[in-house]
């Protein structure tokens, strides 16, 4: 597929482009070892830093401002948000996400949203975004992502250094569940209750849930959108987990939106992630990822 005649004019291929220059120079930078090691240093919501942390984020930050008229980039790993330019649309970036699990060779990648004349924090919310996605660094270099809610997947060519687009398919359905089961016992008992069923009841082919867990949202993603099911970073009763772990804008946005162009749902457990206010920059979200029907189920439980 075209996809660069299909956008062709527009500020957001001018973006999606610019991203994807960057993806290549970081998944490069990964592939050659570099950047792996902790670096004394941690982000605005406290995670430590790696090498390869830093270097995305300004790798995406420094290409975005040269090559577009981006207005505003916003990251998790800095602390406020600056204006480069007077363009339309703005960018908002997870520069490595999963990069405690790329330390142990398990793909990381990155994840995106372009958002529509957003001027203010709250600007940055489901109902702005008009492309999001990820990358994944893995035995590819790989791109999953919606624009105006049309969805694709990329591969990057390493032999002639192109990209292939193709359109991504409908999310299948599959008995698959990814989430950090050894939360459990600090889990909301409706949460456990559901777990539990998903384990344990069989259906009329004897079948129960499978368990995924890679400690890297865009790998978990990318199984959920291959093979289907279920994607899910509750709110526990640990300190500092009472809206669980992921951030709303820079991590459940995009992805809830990428998930809605497919076909999936998405909730904070009580509503779609792309109708929860944003007020704060950082702000953390409890995110369930997926297939409709389970999504809607959690919300019936969770009353
Ligand atoms: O180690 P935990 O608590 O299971 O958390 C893993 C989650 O944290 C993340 O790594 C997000 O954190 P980063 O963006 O800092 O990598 C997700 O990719 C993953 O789903
Ligand atoms: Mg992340």
């Amino acid at each position: 597929m075209d996809l660069y005649k299909k956008y062709q004019n527009t500020e957001i291929l001018e973006i999606f482009k610019s991203l994807l220059k960057s993806s290549e120079t970081i998944y490069k930078e990964l592939k050659s070892g570099a950047g792996l090691e902790f670096l004394n240093t941690t982000n605005e919501t406290d995670d430590e830093q790696i090498g390869l942390d830093v270097f995305a984020d300004e790798c995406f930050q420094e290409n975005a401002d040269k090559d577009t008229n981006i207005k505003y980039i916003l990251s998790e790993e800095r602390p406020d948000f600056v204006q480069y330019g007077d363009g339309r649309y703005s960018l908002t970036l997870d520069p490595l996400d999963g990069s405690k699990s790329a330390i142990v060779g398990i793909p990381s990648g990155a994840i995106f949203g372009v958002f529509d004349e957003a001027n203010n924090i709250s600007d940055f919310c489901g109902k702005n975004i008009v492309s999001g996605g990820f990358f994944v660094f893995g035995i590819n270099l790989e791109v999953y992502f919606a624009i105006n809610n049309e969805a694709y997947k990329g591969v990057f060519n390493n032999e002639n250094s192109s990209w292939n687009f193709v359109s991504l398919d409908k999310l299948p359905k599959y008995k698959m569940f990814a989430i950090n089961a050894s939360n459990k016992i600090k889990w909301d008992n409706w949460l456990q209750d559901f777990y539990d069923d998903l384990m344990n009841v069989e259906d009329e082919n004897g079948k129960t849930y499978n368990i995924r867990w890679y400690a890297s949202m865009v790998s978990e993603v990318k199984r959920l959108i291959i093979q289907g099911g279920l994607f899910a970073y509750p709110n526990d009763s640990r300190k500092g987990y009472s809206n669980g772990h992921l951030r709303l804008v820079y991590e459940a946005i995009p992805m809830a939106y990428l998930l809605k162009s497919i076909g999936g749902s998405s909730s904070n457990g009580k509503k779609s992630i792309l109708d929860v206010d944003v007020i704060e920059l950082h702000q953390k979200t409890p995110v369930f990822l997926g297939d409709k029907e389970l999504i809607q189920r959690i919300e019936n439980l969770n009353k």
